[in-house]
């Protein structure tokens, strides 16, 4: 069984104060990587809060596995949050603040230092265990952030733009990281990127959303996602041409597939 959890947004409305900022229905499969695309301020990262239980819905429900975010299941526990900016205690070794999480989930203090260091391996840092964030690259923290994130067991990954502050050779190595941790783990993954290509890369399914408030406008499935190369296939171009001309970017629309 997928160790990844099914994620349902059923009529969910999200608004501050009487400013409407999303309208949505989706469902998440089990393990699936679901994107999130859509223009800049159409209220993606507040459809991410409202699963990890950092806002009230005015309408509607998020549920994880049945179980209502927020609720006193405590749905929203199943869920772990990735930002662009990491969130890694600057006082702390990558180890120790992998080990902090191992702590939050319960993993007795003799096995925490094994574990962190495994999970650290994991990630391509063996050698970095005694680093301070301070003392490595983005990449690098971000890497770091992901072993700890992993270290709390998540069966939903909420990741908001983690990669959006890297340069291109580093978000590339993320990406196909994260696709290796996430075959590993089976965990679900919700994504959100203004990136097409990005999306294109990591989906199952690219969920294209409207200007704020953000609606579903259409659900594009990627078939055969994340073969190895697919980028360079014609078919990679005629996708992002056609998301893109949905997506209303003009000028990016004039370009012939044949052309990108
Ligand atoms: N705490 C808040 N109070 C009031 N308005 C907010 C708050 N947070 C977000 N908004 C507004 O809600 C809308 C949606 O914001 P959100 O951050 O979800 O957009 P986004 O699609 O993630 O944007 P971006 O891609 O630029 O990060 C924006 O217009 C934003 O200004």
């Amino acid at each position: 069984m997928s160790a990844g959890a099914q994620v349902r947004l059923e009529g969910l409305k999200l608004a501050f104060g009487d400013m409407p900022a999303a309208e949505v229905d989706l469902d998440v499969r089990p393990g699936e990587i679901v994107v999130l695309l859509g223009p800049s301020g159409c209220g993606k990262s507040t459809i991410l809060r409202a699963l990890a239980g950092l806002l009230t819905p005015t309408a509607g429900r998020a549920e994880v596995d049945g179980k209502p975010v927020g609720g006193r299941g405590g749905a929203d526990m199943a869920c772990a949050m990735v930002f662009q900016e990491d969130a890694l205690l600057p006082w702390r070794s990558a180890a120790r603040n992998v080990e902090y999480a191992l702590k939050l989930r319960g993993v007795p203090r003799r096995q925490r230092r094994q574990e962190a260091e495994e999970l650290l391996a994991q990630v391509g840092l063996e050698g970095f265990f005694d680093h301070l964030p301070g003392q490595l690259s983005g990449g690098m923290r971000q890497r770091v952030q992901l072993a700890r994130t992993l270290a709390t067991r998540p069966r939903v990954m909420l990741m908001d733009e983690p990669f959006g502050a890297l340069d291109a050779q580093t978000r590339s190595e993320m990406q196909q990281l994260l696709v290796s941790v996430w075959r590993q783990y089976g965990t679900t993954i919700l994504f959100v990127t203004h990136d097409v290509d990005e999306a294109l890369l990591l989906a199952d399914r690219i969920v294209l959303l409207s200007p704020r408030p953000a609606v579903v406008r259409e659900i594009v499935d990627i078939p055969g996602p994340r073969r190895p190369g697919a980028q360079f296939e014609p078919e990679f171009a005629r996708r992002r041409y056609e998301i893109l001309a949905s997506m209303g970017d003009a000028p990016a629309a004039e370009l012939s597939p044949e052309g990108a």
